[in-house]
């Protein structure tokens, strides 16, 4: 028999830095195949707990592993099944776009004829073809992104872990983004990523959790979590937050 092991796997996930709690123990199986979202309102830990997922972060507790395997114990293993867009898209920026997937493909030890290929394969679709020798650092918001996308699909993942891979980018690049992804997921691969927009994970994921003050307070399929209302009035249930009086500011209309 053999056994399904859940596509991510976290157990009391824990951090602290300096006086600041920034995830509270966190518990979360995201299922093979499924598309999942990360929702949670500014500072909720979205970051950290992705960070800690794929072994970017040490956590002060709990562990995490990748279709079975612990990120933090056998490292090797984990990362040959994960693709990874880190917060921010810290790159190698001093590099073209074939360049960065060049050096990334060669790092993971793929074979160089097979990276050339994939390489402009990605930068084709991901309309990056045109940008030929302007270097990373000079991209647009949204094409660091796109190439941030790119460099995490080369390998062929199996689970793929962005961090707000929608933020700071255009409709017709989400859209092609979206596409992108929505083909890896009905190829069998698994998507998480995080984000605070409602309407982008209402449409494209299976399941969500939604995260705040480093704790996870709703999970399950969309289904599940929004009843009868929609994502948002959930969100903002859950989440809280203060309402306007409408006492405040009032110079700004005078
Ligand atoms: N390196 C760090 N040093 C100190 N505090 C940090 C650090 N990283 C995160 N924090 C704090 O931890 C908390 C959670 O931050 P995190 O970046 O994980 O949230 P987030 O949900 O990703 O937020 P956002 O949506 O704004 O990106 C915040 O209070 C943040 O200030």
């Amino acid at each position: 028999m053999t056994v399904e092991h859940p596509a991510l796997a976290l157990r009391g996930l824990a951090k602290r830095f300096d006086g600041t709690i920034a995830v509270a123990g966190v518990d979360l199986d995201v299922p093979a195949g499924s598309f999942y979202g990360l929702l949670g309102p500014n500072g909720a830990g979205k970051t950290t707990t992705l960070s800690m997922a794929v072994g970017l972060l040490r956590p002060d507790a709990g562990a995490a592993w990748v279709l079975g395997h612990d990120v933090w114990q056998d490292p090797i293993t984990a990362k040959r099944l994960l693709g990874v867009m880190p917060d921010g898209v810290r790159l190698f920026d001093r590099l073209t776009g074939a360049e960065l997937l060049a050096y990334n493909g060669l790092l993971r030890g793929m074979d160089p004829a097979v990276v050339d290929q994939r390489a402009a394969e990605l930068l084709d679709v991901l309309a990056l073809g045109d940008a030929g020798r302007t270097l990373v650092v000079d991209y647009s918001a949204g094409m660091k992104k796109k190439i941030g996308l790119a460099c995490a699909l080369l390998h062929g993942p199996r689970v793929l872990v962005l961090d707000e891979p929608f933020e700071a980018v255009d409709p017709v690049s989400a859209a092609l983004i979206r596409d992108i992804l929505t083909r890896y997921a009905a190829g069998g691969g698994t998507v998480v990523f995080s984000s605070h927009v409602m309407e982008v994970v209402e449409r494209l994921c299976s399941h969500v959790a939604i995260l705040a003050g480093g704790t996870i307070k709703r999970v399950g399929t969309i289904d599940e979590v929004r009843g009868d209302r929609s994502l948002e009035q959930v969100f903002v249930e859950v989440v809280g937050g203060r309402t306007a009086t409408g006492e405040e500011l009032s110079w700004l209309s005078q």
